[in-house]
């Protein structure tokens, strides 16, 4: 079988347009014409390491396939095209920065992803079973899985599936530890592809691989920088929202984020921190070292004045449930020095029917949201209130990404959810923090994972000149 060639090739401004169709009505992607992309691979009887982001699991169960279900025609060109599939994904957090640990739970094994698709494909995976430690994680693939990829190589299995990448103590370390896993990650395959646009932090499995095997962007990659671009070229006004607990991520590009859009809104963990740099107040569980980061938004803010607050906020005593008499609405017109808050859990509700707030969503022509705005499950009202106020703006273009973000909408609101998905109104991104990654770049193909991609094309590029050069 040849590779499969991309149906056309345009010149357009010195990229390349590649016109990607499968058959008639496909879509058309606009591409960096650098950037190796599956269907220029030869994968016949190869090996193929596959890095999706299927991190989908809140306490072992999947709220929403929708981060799977976008990388199934990736795994079906793969699997059409001869190549044999090895996949691996993260799923939660096991790694804690600030205190350097590790801690492996059973809850964010990658097993319901397995189950989720053996039952969609009909095909059995494998999962390699690798000494493991709580405290530890995983510190080498070693040789038992030889004889699965003796079967794979075989047929007498569909595929192998990888334990979260995370538990690997390789993968988000620097240094030899780092290196060893790399080396034994690319020792399992002939050819990388990338299909996680969400996980665009430079670790093992999404960035460094690409120094030791030809690497290649998937089908969900492809559509995902496609469609990000029309969020760096928004109609205005361009109203975003991001909220959330990922606050060491979400920061840094948010003062850069901050420069494109017209109105900026905040909630959860992230408004909490901009708050008590703001107004010199302070709730519990947000940390002195964040409130400092906050303190360039805030600064950012006082000249350009492009955050509208959300008035209302719920303070709760207890962060083990909503408790009748254990919360309370608080207001930002209250807020004093040195005032000491409880957990700050929600935006009330009320917040998105004031006329300030309302007339904002409502004019806004294009919107991104990134945003659950409470504490889950039980601090749901705001998210809600501000899916359905979003909902109401039927002219603007919109834009919801998140793992979360997607997983709360579709809880929330099922049927809206389920008519976003097909509505050229709305486009669901698989990651959230990516695209404000993007945006704080100002080009998706200056993603780490993704410029990973490109230098090492440009590499195999000048291998195969150099070599057939001296064939001459
Ligand atoms: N005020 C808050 N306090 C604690 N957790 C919050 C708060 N607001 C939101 N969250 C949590 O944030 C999580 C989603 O954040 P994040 O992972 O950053 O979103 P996404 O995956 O959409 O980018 C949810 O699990 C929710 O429970
Ligand atoms: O859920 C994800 O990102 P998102 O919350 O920004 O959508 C991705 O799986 C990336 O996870 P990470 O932010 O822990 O690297």
């Amino acid at each position: 079988m040849e590779p499969y060639m991309p149906g056309q090739h345009t010149s357009n401004c010195g990229k390349i347009k590649v016109g990607y169709s499968v058959e008639e009505g496909q879509e058309t992607m606009h591409l960096d014409s650098r950037l190796p992309v599956l269907q220029h691979a030869d994968l016949r009887d190869k090996v193929v390491l596959l890095r999706v982001d299927h991190n989908v699991l809140k306490k072992g169960i999947i709220l929403d396939q929708y981060r799977i279900d976008v990388t199934l025609s990736t795994m079906y060109n793969i699997i059409e095209r001869g190549g044999r599939l090895i996949i691996m994904t993260h799923i939660g957090r096991p790694c804690n920065k600030k205190r350097k640990t590790l801690t492996v739970k059973k809850e964010e094994s990658v097993d319901p992803v397995v189950a989720y698709l053996q039952r969609k494909l009909r095909i059995k995976f494998a999962v390699p079973q690798f000494p493991v430690t709580e405290k530890e994680g995983i510190h080498d693939i070693d040789t038992s899985i030889n004889w699965l990829i003796h079967d794979l190589r075989n047929r007498k299995i569909g595929g192998i599936y990888l334990p979260n990448t995370r538990w690997f103590s390789g993968e988000e370390d620097k240094g030899a530890n780092m290196e060893r896993f790399v080396v034994q990650l690319a020792g399992l395959a002939d050819v990388f592809v990338n299909d996680a646009f969400g996980s665009w932090q430079p670790h093992a499995s999404t960035y460094y691989i690409t120094k030791y095997l030809p690497s290649y962007a998937g089908l969900c990659m492809q559509a995902e920088l496609t469609h990000v671009r029309e969020i760096l070229e928004p109609k205005h006004p361009f109203v975003s929202i991001v909220a959330g607990s990922k606050y060491d991520t979400k920061i840094r590009p948010l003062t850069e984020f901050y420069k494109k859009v017209d109105v900026l809104i905040l909630g959860g963990v992230v408004y909490n921190t901009f708050l008590c740099a703001k107004y010199n107040v302070r709730m519990k569980g947000i940390e002195e070292s964040d409130i400092e980061l906050a303190n360039v938004l805030v600064e950012q803010d006082k000249v350009e004045n492009k955050i509208l607050e959300l008035p209302s906020l719920v303070e709760t005593d207890t962060l083990s449930g909503r408790y009748e008499g254990q919360y309370r609405t608080i207001n930002t017109k209250d807020f004093s020095g040195g005032q000491q808050y409880g957990y700050v859990v929600d935006v009330d509700p009320a917040s998105f029917e004031t006329p300030e707030v309302r007339k904002v969503l409502e004019s806004a022509m294009t919107i991104f949201v990134n945003a659950v705005m409470g504490m889950m499950p039980a601090f749901w009202h705001g998210t809600s209130k501000m899916d359905e106020a979003i909902d109401r703006n039927t002219t603007a273009q919109k834009f919801f990404g998140g793992g979360d973000t997607l997983q709360e909408f579709k809880s929330l609101w099922p049927g809206l959810y389920q008519a976003a998905l097909d509505s050229p109104k709305y486009y669901l991104f698989t990651g959230g923090g990516t695209v404000l990654k993007v945006l704080e770049e100002g080009d998706p193909f200056a993603l780490p994972t993704v410029r990973a991609l490109i230098e090492n094309g440009e590499q195999l590029r000048l291998q195969n000149e150099r070599s057939s050069q001296m064939r001459m």
